[in-house]
């Protein structure tokens, strides 16, 4: 472990800080060069674009940039450390942006004292960027930041944390319940947790088919029920009309645990009152409710996922927000809509089935075989196709609902 802490310090520090530098797409090097870049040359793009703001699209980078916009109050599940501490995990996601989907991704941490100041500063700068990527803010401020953001933007915004991670959760956990013979309306979820990514998560495999009464989530006070006082509206979408209060009366008999809330909170006995062939995605990051090692030790029938890349099973919103950001600049989507969502899931689900590229296992020296199957719920990170399906699918289905300025598909997608 204090290796890998080593190994990870020194790859941010070495050789030069941190993840991410700006790259030139137009040359720079001689007198005309410079007449054409900058002045006098750059005036002409000025005059086009302040006669027809759409012209920022044809004349300067916006249209392949997102923002990665933090206030570090929910950085990973090591919980709110402010905006400095959260710019690694932003250039991460800038990194990820551009080395998956080559998307120009610039980390933004803003200090803020109110939800409206940080809405005025993401407002102010957001037509600035093709788009807008909200990444580890807190509930519940997170919904309200979002709502006001999506009223007042131009540009698709969408709170990876909620979005993303549901979109992957959901793709996953309908492979996984079908692997294990479940149906997706009869089986009872536990979720631990009832922020950001546990709200969303829920919401959308309700979409797909969970039944609202078959949920039971947890925060830090135990199990959300409909005589609770204490919760704001977002937990009270899931209070079950229970007499349940404790983890340990919801787990048990439970098909699905779904855990988006901090470390090691589920136990291994916890995890052996759960019903026949269960499943867990333990998702926390870095560390996660239950060590995979720890549950697999209790239950021979399980199907184990993580958010971390050095297990099997990686759920984690990776898989998605690259993806969908492509094929939403890709056709210019005013927003990320609920169609758009369903069509990344369900191309996220079907890459699951196919056959494995050599390509791709080339890039996992630890792993011998991927098929579909309880050790391959989900594609891998490293699988080119997300690029070409998932971002298909959204663009796609961004036109069929009426949200893209383009309205055919980009050549490269036809291919
Ligand atoms: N794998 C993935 O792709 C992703 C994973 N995550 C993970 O999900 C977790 C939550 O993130 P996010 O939703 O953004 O954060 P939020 O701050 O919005 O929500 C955190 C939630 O977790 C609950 N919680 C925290 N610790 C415990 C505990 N010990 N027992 C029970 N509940 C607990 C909090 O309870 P309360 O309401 O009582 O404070 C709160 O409801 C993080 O660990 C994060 O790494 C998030 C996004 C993506
Ligand atoms: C993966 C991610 O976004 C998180 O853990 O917050
Ligand atoms: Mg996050």
């Amino acid at each position: 472990m204090s290796d890998l802490r080593q190994q990870a310090l020194d790859y941010h520090e070495f050789p030069v800080a941190g993840k991410t530098a700006v790259c030139l797409t137009k040359p720079a090097e001689t007198s005309m060069d410079l007449a054409l870049a900058y002045s006098p040359g750059v005036a002409e793009p000025v005059r086009e674009i302040a006669a027809n703001p759409d012209d920022a699209y044809r004349y300067t980078a916006k249209g392949n940039t997102v923002a990665v916009i933090s206030n570090g109050t929910a950085i990973l599940g090591l919980g709110n450390l402010g905006p400095l501490a959260s710019k690694p995990v932003m250039e991460g996601k800038a990194l990820l942006f551009k080395h998956f989907a080559n998307i120009d991704a610039t980390d933004i941490e803003v200090k803020h004292r109110t939800a409206e100041e940080f809405i005025n500063t993401v407002e102010a700068i957001a037509d600035t960027f093709g788009g807008i990527n909200l990444e580890d803010i807190k509930a519940p401020e997170c919904f309200e930041i979002e709502k006001a953001l999506i009223e007042r933007c131009n540009v698709p915004v969408f709170h990876d944390d909620q979005h993303g991670t549901a979109i992957v959760t959901a793709a996953g956990m309908i492979n996984a319940l079908e692997i294990q013979g479940k149906e997706i309306d009869k089986a009872i979820f536990v979720c631990m947790g009832a922020g950001a990514a546990a709200i969303a998560c829920m919401t959308m495999l309700v979409k797909c088919g969970v039944q609202r009464e078959n949920v039971y989530m947890l925060d830090r006070k135990g199990v959300i029920h409909t005589r609770r006082e204490d919760i704001n509206e977002y937990k009270a979408l899931f209070a079950n009309n229970t007499d349940k209060r404790t983890l340990q009366e919801v787990i048990k008999g439970a098909d699905a645990f779904l855990g988006l809330s901090g470390p090691d909170v589920l136990a291994a006995e916890d995890v052996a009152l759960m019903a026949d062939k269960p499943v867990i995605f333990a998702c926390s990051n870095p560390d996660p409710e239950i060590r995979p090692e720890i549950a697999h030790d209790v239950r021979k029938d399980l199907i184990m996922g993580t958010g971390r890349s050095d297990y099997p099973n990686q759920v984690n919103n990776v898989l998605c927000f690259p993806f969908i950001f492509r094929g939403a600049l890709d056709v210019r989507a005013s927003r990320i809509n609920d169609e758009m969502k369903i069509a990344a899931v369900n191309a996220i689900a079907a890459l699951a089935r196919e056959e494995v590229p050599a390509s791709v296992l080339a890039a996992y020296p630890n792993v011998s075989e991927l098929s579909f199957g309880p050790d391959y719920v989900i594609p891998k990170p490293m699988d080119p196709r997300l690029l070409s399906n998932v971002a298909k699918a959204v663009a796609q289905a961004a036109i069929d609902s009426g949200v893209a300025a383009i309205e055919t598909l980009p050549d490269n997608y036809m291919l």
